[in-house]
């Protein structure tokens, strides 16, 4: 876990990478601002715009943060990849953020970029990779794994031995019952509850889930 009072810089300074902002400043971390491909250099309500993406490296060799969150939401998940897997082998580094309210057991292991939002319960065991983020209220039960670069909206529950994939987007309030496997890509609507094993990528909804 990052130093304290280190200085974060967050990819994308859009909804998402505001709501970090948010977040981080709310439990006293200092935002450094943002690195953004779409929007042009200057103020935002959650701080500034230092430049694109491609300007990082430059600012982070001056000096200008310590760390980086990405905030690259739901709906550009190669995009999510792409930005970390880069800038992650021009030798940034990413930090990590567990809100204060949140309640994630000794045993937890999180990868580099994991952000776990206010409310969220990571149980025993529990193992999220790389870049992974939790939005507010989502409970994790023990021996569950998360892949990299995936998504859990508000108030997912997976239950206990679940293996989610990576670069999957699982819809606000979805249930999915114990020591299921979801593979890549996966994507689930809003309420739905997986009751089997979803090994093709795809969008499912329902209960039960089924495929789109
Ligand atoms: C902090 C945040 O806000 S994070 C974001 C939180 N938001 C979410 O989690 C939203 C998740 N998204 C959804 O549930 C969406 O409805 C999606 C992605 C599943 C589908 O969206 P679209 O592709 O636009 O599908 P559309 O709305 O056209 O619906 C297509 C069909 O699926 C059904 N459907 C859509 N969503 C659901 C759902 N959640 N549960 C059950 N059925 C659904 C529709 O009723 C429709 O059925 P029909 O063909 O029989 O009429």
């Amino acid at each position: 876990m990052p130093a304290v009072d280190s200085r974060v810089a967050i990819i994308g300074a859009g909804a998402l990478g505001q709501q970090l902002a948010q977040h981080l400043r709310q439990q006293g971390r200092r935002v450094a601002g943002f690195f953004d491909d779409t929007l042009p250099v200057g103020a935002t309500a959650g701080g500034t715009v230092l430049g694109t993406t491609s300007a990082a490296a430059q600012a982070y060799t001056s000096g200008i943060f310590d760390e980086l969150l990405l905030g690259v939401g739901y709906e550009h998940m190669g995009r999510r990849q792409q930005l970390f897997e880069q800038l992650q082998a021009a030798g940034l580094p990413f930090g990590g953020f567990v809100h204060a309210s949140a309640y994630v057991d000794s045993s937890v292991v999180l990868g580099p970029g994991v952000f776990i939002s206010p409310g969220c319960v990571l149980d025993l065991n529990v193992r999220l990779d790389a870049n992974v983020l939790l939005y507010t209220g989502c409970i994790v039960a023990h021996d569950t794994h998360i892949g990299a670069h995936t998504l859990l909206a508000p108030g997912v529950r997976l239950a206990g031995r679940v293996q989610v994939g990576v670069r999957c987007f699982l819809g606000i309030g979805t249930t999915v019952i114990d020591s299921l496997k979801l593979g890549a890509d996966v994507r689930t609507g809003g309420g739905t509850v997986v009751i089997d094993n979803l090994p093709e990528p795809g969008t499912y909804v329902g209960v039960p889930a089924r495929r789109r």
